[in-house]
């Protein structure tokens, strides 16, 4: 994350300085740890609730949650605090990503503390089923809202980035010229934007640059009316210039990366845990894994199974697609081991 998405009210004494990643802070040395669950409608629209009068951070805005307690798991803490927070019965829940941040200490005009500095480890899980209908068990107000367009607020400093991560739909789908040409692949992007795909990435290495650019131009005047996002795998000048909403970087661009270039949103791809730590350390927006089983694309790498996958992405703060011969169908396991959603470049455009 970047810091200065974190302007908040600090005054007074030096508290520890919000850092993504780093619990481990001057004056922080515990981490609370809290579960926290995004209920999700099919529709993609998110529970919220405002934080009760008397508890720290009154007024604002979060997803319903609670700390964990101690002999609890995370899921177990989830299912607890919903059931209080809000009467429901949670049936069917996905682990998704953990972040951990440093609230720094807040004091009013006359120098008074008004909340101290504090870690938390937040364990996110989306809420797909439950049983019952929401209601606000503490007194607090309750929000159904589009992560896009809140219309409630102040939201929790620390969820910025989750907000980002719920503006990515589950499904990803990679151009492939290549294989369909031209005509095919404008008509089935049309058709899969009509039935609702969001996002989409141009790539296509064997163009040249400036074949490129027209490509992509093109791919993002159409996805433009439905809103869906269009992610350009080249490199940010280019991205940028183009109006594109994001670039999405190879792992060879990822790793020469110093510092996240502001403005777009930045994907990157990832194959092992070190490209995964430097996306992190970079608090990028997303990243795709791969690949998970074998692709035609990649005929010789060996696939890293969801086993594997599942190992890497446990506790990871940043969403991430699983890659790498996806159907449409792995979806859902794909979300059960871990990952926000799947990249396709060949499934999702239909039977070629
Ligand atoms: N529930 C929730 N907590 C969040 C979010 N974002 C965020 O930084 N937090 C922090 C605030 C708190 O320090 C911690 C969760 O604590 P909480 O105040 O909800 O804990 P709780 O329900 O167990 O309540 P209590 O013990 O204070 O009565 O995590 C969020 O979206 N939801
Ligand atoms: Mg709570």
């Amino acid at each position: 994350m970047s810091t200065s998405a974190l302007n908040l009210s600090t005054k007074g004494p030096a508290g520890a300085s919000p850092a993504e990643g780093s619990a481990a802070g001057d004056s922080v040395t515990k981490v609370t740890e809290a579960a926290v669950g995004i209920v999700q409608r099919d529709n993609g629209m998110v529970l919220l609730g405002e934080r009760p009068v008397g508890k720290p951070w009154e007024g604002y805005w979060e997803f319903p949650g609670g700390k964990v307690e101690p002999n609890e798991t995370p899921a177990q803490a989830l299912k607890r605090e919903l059931q209080e927070e809000l009467g429901i019965i949670v049936t069917r829940f996905h682990s998704w990503m953990t972040r951990t941040y440093e609230y720094e200490a807040r004091y009013d005009q006359s120098g008074k503390l008004i909340t101290p500095a504090k870690a938390v480890k937040l364990h996110f899980f989306i809420v797909v089923e439950w049983q019952g209908d929401p209601v606000g068990l503490e007194d607090q107000q309750l929000s159904w809202q589009n992560p896009e367009k809140l219309t409630v607020g102040p939201m929790l400093p620390a969820n910025t980035p989750i907000l980002t991560a719920l503006s990515l739909a589950p499904v990803y789908a990679i151009s492939n010229l290549k294989e369909m040409g031209e005509v095919q692949f404008f008509e089935r992007l049309k058709m899969a934007l009509e039935n609702g795909l969001m996002m989409i990435q141009v790539r296509e290495p064997d163009l040249s640059k400036q074949d490129l650019m027209l490509f992509a131009e093109h791919v993002i005047a159409l996805a433009k009316p439905f809103e869906a996002k269009v992610f350009v795998n080249t490199d940010v000048e280019s991205a940028q210039q183009l109006n594109a909403a994001g670039v999405h970087l190879s792992a060879q661009r990822l790793m020469q990366l110093k510092v996240k270039p502001e403005g777009l949103l930045v994907g990157a791809s990832c194959h092992n845990a070190a490209e995964l730590a430097h996306a992190k350390m970079l608090a990028l927006d997303y990243v795709t894994l791969s690949p998970v089983k074998s692709t035609l694309s990649h005929p010789n790498t060996a696939p890293l199974g969801w086993a594997t996958f599942n190992q890497l992405v446990a506790g990871y703060s940043l969403p991430v697609f699983a890659l790498g011969g996806m159907l449409r169908e792995d979806l859902d396991p794909a979300r059960t081991y871990g990952a926000h959603g799947i990249a396709m470049q060949r499934d999702v455009w239909g039977a070629l």
